[in-house]
């Protein structure tokens, strides 16, 4: 019988969550989900200098918010909270000791800066720089001595002579590297604390994890890791190391990159559909049979299949998640897309926060009108900047389509129309420009582009009646008299 699948989402909470760290955990998320396996959730923090403040609540919250969970764990306010590396000690230590007892590992006593100076002897000489062993065979007088001195030691791991450290990669294919190309390294640091590729192991080995698919900025990683499997003689899990995403300059995407917009937080703060990402993100570096892409977070749990992981890094292109956001929207209620846009508005001090019905009504037929463009919640604001000021300012374009020799008849006239309609409604509005069309004998884009310019600016637009309606008749009158000044 096949064990049951089980894999991890690992990450050190150094900052938030961006579109390649939910790439990695999606994907172990639908791999888990398709096979009926488990998804756990697991905080490297054993790097302390480097973690940030709110960095686990922040990734914990925008990985729930994409709607990825996980199934187990300690908790730490709740049942399923994640493992925190930082609890686990005294587990290390325990394996510590044991490879400490077998001789598999031992004390080193070198400072750093004379590491350092071994370093730079071995560059000169033109050799790759590794540790170079001294201190694998101190005697207990030697080690006394050093503590003597007030030295404090790191714990390396003794890595054999020559192995061939060799698997096949979910992703890659077979991969291998060879034992003479690593010097012993660091399992636990000076200060006590385990290192990132020894606690690994015994958390992975603990946590019965059958599949460690990871960014494959990890995969120098894996040899190392394997040679803990060996010396606690455990067996190995299977390894997948996934490519990256880059950004559109082609560098891996990286939690300190602040020149464009990657996390998660910041998609959620501009309104973008969770489900929107996930699909988006699903999309990166995997790819369903055929050429649909828009599909439901169960729909890829079906079809995932690690086979079809793609060996080339993936380019995160935001054009693409707008036009897969768009598609959202269009999908979602009219009444989820008010709820993801109007707080937008109320924001930028455009509508109160306390809305009465009638501009709450105004406001969903204003939604209404864009919902079918908007690409996400936040541009709403943009897209109805028109609606909220006096005067509108006309382009190069619209001036053009304003010299037009019949226009000022035109103007003249639906001013007239509009004046006479007591409820300023969308049919009222159609009627004015119907009767503006027999008064004047224009009609098509003669009669419908100036006065679209005319009264909102733009030479494309949505529905006139509606959007002319709801600048309000005070407005639109006022634009007009202005223009035919
Ligand atoms: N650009 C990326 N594309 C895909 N996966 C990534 C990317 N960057 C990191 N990952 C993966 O995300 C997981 C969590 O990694 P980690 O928390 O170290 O994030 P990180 O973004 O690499 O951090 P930093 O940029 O600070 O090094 C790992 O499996 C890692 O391989």
């Amino acid at each position: 019988m096949m064990s049951e699948v089980r894999v991890r989402y690992a990450p050190s909470p150094t900052g938030h969550l961006h579109i390649g760290n939910a790439r990695t955990a999606l994907f172990n998320y639908l791999y888990a989900r398709h096979a009926g396996g488990k998804m756990i959730l697991r905080i490297e923090d054993t790097d302390q200098k480097r973690n940030v403040e709110n960095g686990v609540e922040s990734q914990m919250k925008y990985l729930e918010w994409l709607g990825i969970d996980w199934d187990e764990g300690p908790g730490r306010g709740g049942d399923y909270g994640p493992y925190f590396q930082m609890e686990r000690l005294d587990l290390y230590n325990k394996y510590v000791n044991e490879l400490m007892d077998n001789g598999l590992a031992y004390k080193c006593y070198m400072t750093s800066e004379e590491l350092e100076a071994e370093r730079e002897a071995q560059i000169a000489r033109g050799e790759a720089p590794r540790y170079s062993g001294a201190h694998r065979n101190l005697s207990d007088e030697e080690q006394a001595a050093f503590e003597a001195e007030g030295r404090k030691p790191s714990i390396r791991i003794r890595v054999p002579e020559s192995v061939t450290y060799k698997w096949t990669d979910v992703v890659k294919g077979d991969v291998s590297f060879e034992s003479k190309d690593f010097g012993d390294w660091v399992i636990v640091k000076q200060d006590g604390i385990p290192t990132y590729n020894f606690a690994v192991v015994v958390d992975d080995h603990l946590m019965k994890i059958s599949h460690v698919l990871r960014g494959d900025d990890h995969i120098a990683n894996t040899p190392k890791q394997m040679m803990v499997y060996d010396a606690l003689g455990w067996d190995y899990p299977a390894f997948g190391h996934m490519t990256l995403i880059y950004n559109e300059n082609h560098k891996k995407l990286s939690k300190r990159d602040e020149s464009i917009i990657q996390f998660i937080e910041q998609y959620a703060d501009l309104g973008y559909l969770p489900g929107a990402l996930f699909n988006f993100i699903s999309l990166l570096g995997w790819s369903p049979v055929g050429e649909e892409e828009i599909f439901t977070k169960d729909e890829f749990i079906e079809m995932f299949d690690a086979g079809r992981l793609s060996k080339s890094p993936a380019v995160f292109d935001q054009q693409k998640l707008a036009w897969i956001n768009s598609v959202y929207m269009k999908q979602a209620s009219l009444d989820e897309v008010v709820a993801l846009s109007l707080p937008f508005l109320q924001e930028a001090g455009r509508l109160p926060n306390a809305l009465s019905m009638e501009q709450a009504d105004w406001a969903t037929a204003l939604i209404a009108l864009y919902k079918e463009q908007m690409t996400h919640g936040a541009e709403i604001v943009t897209l109805t900047d028109l609606f909220f000021k006096d005067e509108v300012e006309y382009d190069e374009e619209a001036n053009a389509v304003l010299a037009g020799e019949t226009v000022p008849a035109v103007l003249a006239e639906f001013k007239a129309q509009l004046e006479a309609i007591e409820d300023f409604t969308p049919e009222a509005v159609k009627a004015a420009t119907k009767a503006t069309q027999k008064a004047t004998g224009q009609k098509g884009k003669n009669l419908f582009m100036p006065i679209r310019v005319a009264t909102t600016g733009q030479t494309h637009g949505p529905e006139l009646p509606n959007a002319i309606s709801l600048i309000g008749k005070e407005r639109v009158l006022a634009r007009l008299t202005t223009l035919l000044a």
